[in-house]
């Protein structure tokens, strides 16, 4: 069977084209560290302070020099001195010496002379102004160092970090409100298709509404992107010319649906081709769904032509846009994305040389997951929305059998 294009294998097609870009310039923004969550970061982030500030206990107590408790035990108790309670929120004003011991409570600053904390339930008082000790703690049991966590100007953050809770809270730990991000990288969004029109009409016969400029935009978002959308353009050559030259006037990067295959009204290629060079860089990829993927640069503008069939679209919008994005975001590279191990729970075919990426259910089963393939066409938007993940079949593979170990990328 004739073959209308040449097919690239997905890895070499990424890579040939991420090299026929410019170095992208990354964008700062000082944005609020409490609104900066799935932002990445435009420079390295350095402690201002240790964290933490001062030795704290970890549980409630009594803060003691831990040499006062050797030996302690059951039957030989050790009896300490009580001189003090700590306060909460603020620093001991006292001392505490050998046979001597404080309340302290968890999360409290260790008195001055304290080197370690004994746990309450480890401890009974026996007489007013005393405690029995019954076991010995060692030097630093039960407390956290000054410093422990971080220390002062040490880097917290890399350059090129995606911020996630923990690093939220680590910035606000240090009193950083504030982070330098990099700027959202922009995708024009355009769909293209006499028969597409927007999702709030009702359709005539022949007619379907857009799903890709919605779907495509939310992808973009969920990688750390803004999209804006550039409507749908008519199958006229001259429409997508203007359509395309303003959005490469306005974005960062252009995402066009549809008009990627072979027939008469496939104009896409030719639009890119015409509209900045070097044009297209990859037209056909070695993947199931979205073989006539379109990878171009005009003019320093990363442009991605995909294919209108929607499953398709957002398939091959994981495999390009995503890297695309992160790229652009100066994002550090090669961050995998998240995935569980299942067993396929039925037989997959494959054609030999090419890469399949197939919509899978996970479902518990005693020894872990089992991923249960869905038979999908790629025109079917909800063979993907029901999907829990995707799993690939190498190009070396003529299919995967069942009970084959599998990684299942999560949607
Ligand atoms: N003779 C051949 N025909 C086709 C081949 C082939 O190799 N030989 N490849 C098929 C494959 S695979 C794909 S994928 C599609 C690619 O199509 P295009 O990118 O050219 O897009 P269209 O033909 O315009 O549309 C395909 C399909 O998707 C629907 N569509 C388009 N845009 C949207 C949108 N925004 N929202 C919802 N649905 C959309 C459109 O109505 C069509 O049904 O080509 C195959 N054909
Ligand atoms: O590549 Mo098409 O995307 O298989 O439907």
């Amino acid at each position: 069977m004739p073959e209308f294009l040449e097919l690239m294998p997905p890895q070499e097609a990424l890579a040939v084209w991420l090299r026929a870009m410019p170095e992208p310039r990354v964008g700062v923004e000082r944005i609020p560290s409490a609104q900066a969550l799935g932002r990445v970061t435009a420079e390295a982030v350095r402690s201002p302070e240790a964290l933490p500030g001062f030795a704290r206990s970890t549980v409630d107590g009594y803060a003691v020099q831990a040499r006062s408790t050797h030996g302690a035990s059951d039957t030989l108790p050790a009896y300490l001195e009580l001189v003090g309670e700590v306060p909460m929120g603020a620093a001991p004003g006292f001392a505490v010496g050998l046979g001597q011991a404080a309340v302290i409570h968890t999360g409290g600053m260790l008195p001055q002379g304290a080197d370690s904390v004994v746990m309450l339930e480890l401890t009974q008082t026996a007489r007013a102004g005393e405690i029995e000790i019954f076991k010995a703690v060692a030097a630093g049991e039960n407390v956290l160092k000054a410093g422990e966590d971080v220390g002062i100007g040490e880097e917290v953050l890399g350059r090129g970090v995606r911020l996630d809770a923990a690093a939220i809270g680590g910035l606000m730990a240090l009193g950083l409100t504030e982070v330098a991000a990099a700027r959202k990288p922009l995708a024009a969004v355009l769909s293209s298709g006499d028969e597409v029109v927007p999702p709030d009409r009702a359709v005539r016969p022949g007619q379907v509404r857009d799903v890709n400029s919605y779907a495509l935009a939310a992808l973009v978002e969920s990688c750390g992107g803004e999209a804006r959308l550039y409507g749908i353009v008519p199958d006229r050559a001259e429409a997508l010319r203007a359509a395309l030259r303003r959005a490469l006037d306005e974005a960062d990067f252009v995402v066009i649906t549809a008009g990627s295959s072979a027939s008469a009204r496939d104009l896409t290629a030719a639009v890119i081709r015409e509209s900045g060079a070097p044009g297209v860089l990859v037209h056909g990829v070695n993947v199931r769904p979205g073989k006539p993927t379109i990878l171009g640069v005009c003019d320093g503008k990363p442009v991605v032509g995909l294919p209108g069939n929607p499953v398709s679209a957002l398939v091959i919008a994981r495999l390009f846009v995503r890297p695309l994005v992160a790229r652009l975001l100066g994002a550090v590279p090669g961050k995998p994305q998240a995935a569980v191990p299942a067993r396929l729970s039925l037989n997959l075919a494959s054609q030999a040389g090419r890469e399949d990426w197939v919509p899978v259910r996970l479902r518990r089963e005693a020894q872990g997951w089992a991923a249960e393939p869905i038979f999908y066409k790629s025109n079917l938007i909800f063979s993907l929305a029901h999907a829990d993940g995707l799993v690939c079949i190498p190009p070396d593979a003529t299919g995967l059998e069942v009970g084959a170990a599998v990684e299942v990328v999560l949607l």
